[in-house]
């Protein structure tokens, strides 16, 4: 297919885009639209028009862009995790918004974040060129669409001040920090690791020279301020995922009053909020390790004490790697645990759970879903040609690089449907459906 049909495909998107926000009395927003909030943006239509842009725009560049540069500015990819992190950890995204519209010189910017001013000029400008904060004059800045989800949205004197409490769960900040200090301490072991094979259980563990797991490595003196950080980031990304895609994953409407649903590696039970809020009539069990429960009741007595009062909802400590106590629960769900986990233990925690399920229990699985970027064989094509498949970058999102974060921390995987029809035939289940979304629901029922 020509580049110009390319362009069309391009074209026509964004055309149909642009109606689907003007039928709902909306613009699409632009990069300097500061507010993030859309009645569109939870439309899946819009999301599907949006991936098919996305998709076709990175292909463009991709061919038309000189091949050695698209090359070298791939393998540089680190060097944006570095910029980030600086504009991050030094609040420029707090100090700007601070500023207003007319935003500030980077001689100003210095004396109110502590840096200085040629370090904030060559961060600024790399992540301006990338549309990430905008150079309005030379050397003056101001927040955009972007950058502002680096704010952590305090008083800029009060996240200097209180610098181990400065991340709230509505932001990205704490994502940002998390990967240019935790995450990027462990990336460049992956390949060491694979010199290695059998030395360490994971690249995180060669790095810290240390068998303690990821979730120990928090625990441990000194960590409690990562800890906050980690829970921030996993509340802020929990809460892109729609209340609806959990109610309609267990198929909430299909069960009984006083059906028990069990959300293993729940946490402090973000997802079963979601489900408990939409089908107030089951009963939910919340497992997680021991530590979780003082967090659990400490959100749920806030958010809905009388799920707990009335035992609605209840936190029992448990491990999943251990056999399950709950027998004959009409669901058994995880939500982004599984990828947490190397093949051979997922089939040990879905055993567990088989030798326990009724004939018409459920297994709901809340994962990513790995695509391939070609047709199979004996299949038709679901995207506009020439698009990837998998639409490439915009299909994947963030999903992508996620399965890489799986190998280094965990030595685990994002999983493709074939994977999965895979673990469950060796642990006795049978997968059902698999509904693709942000997270796919795969559906396994006993065999
Ligand atoms: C990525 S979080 C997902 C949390 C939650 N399901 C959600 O969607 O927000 C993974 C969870 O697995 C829990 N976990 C790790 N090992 C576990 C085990 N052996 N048994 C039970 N839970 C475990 C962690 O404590 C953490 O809460």
């Amino acid at each position: 297919m020509s580049l110009s049909a390319l362009a069309e495909l391009l074209l026509s998107n964004t055309k149909e885009l642009e109606a689907a926000y003007a039928k709902v009395g909306e613009t699409v927003p632009t990069l300097e639209t500061l507010s993030q909030t859309s009645a569109s943006d939870a439309d899946p239509a819009v999301d599907q028009i949006r991936d098919i842009i996305v998709a076709a725009a990175h292909q463009v560049i991709q061919t038309v862009r000189p091949v050695h540069e698209t090359l070298q500015l791939e393998v540089m990819g680190v060097l944006s995790t570095n910029a980030l992190g600086i504009a991050e950890e030094y609040n420029f995204a707090d100090a700007l918004a601070e500023a207003g519209p007319k935003g500030l010189h980077i001689d100003e910017l210095s004396a109110r974040v502590g840096l200085d001013i040629q370090s904030i000029e060559r961060v600024m400008r790399f992540l301006a060129s990338r549309h990430i904060f905008k150079e309005v004059l030379p050397n003056t800045f101001v927040n955009n669409r972007i950058s502002t989800l680096m704010q952590k949205n305090k008083p800029l004197a009060e996240i200097k001040a209180n610098p181990d409490t400065r991340y709230s769960e509505d932001t990205l900040a704490a994502a940002v920090s998390y990967t240019a200090d935790d995450l990027l301490l462990v990336t460049p072991y992956l390949s060491k690791f694979l010199r290695n094979p059998g030395e360490w259980e994971t690249p995180f563990n060669m790095a810290h020279q240390s068998h303690a797991k990821f979730w120990e490595y928090f625990d441990q003196p000194g960590n409690e301020w990562r800890l906050r950080r980690f829970a921030a980031f996993m509340k802020s990304a929990g809460s892109h995922y729609t209340s609806e895609s959990v109610g309609e994953a267990i198929n909430g409407k299909s069960l009984a009053p006083g059906s028990v649903v069990v959300d293993l590696g729940g946490s402090t039970g973000h997802a079963t909020m979601s489900m408990y809020k939409s089908f107030p009539n089951l009963k939910y069990i919340i497992q997680d390790l021991p530590e979780l429960e003082k967090g659990t009741k400490e959100y749920w007595g806030a958010e809905a004490p009388e799920a707990l009062q009335s035992s609605t909802v209840t936190f029992m400590p448990h491990s999943f790697l251990d056999p399950q106590p709950v027998k004959g629960a009409a669901v058994y769900f995880f939500r982004v645990v599984l990828h947490n986990w190397p093949d051979k233990k997922v089939v040990q925690i879905m055993k567990h759970l088989r030798d326990v399920a009724a004939p018409t229990s459920k297994l709901v699985v809340l994962d990513p879903l790995q695509e391939y970027t070609c047709v199979e064989p004996g299949k038709k094509s679901k995207v506009p040609a020439p698009l990837l498949e998998n639409l490439g970058i915009a299909g994947t999102s963030v999903f992508g690089p996620v399965d890489f974060q799986m190998w280094m921390l965990f030595n685990s995987r994002e999983r493709t449907e074939e994977n999965f029809r895979g673990i469950a035939s060796e642990s006795g289940w049978k997968l059902d459906s698999v509904k693709p979304g942000m997270l796919a629901t795969y559906t396994f029922s006993v065999v």
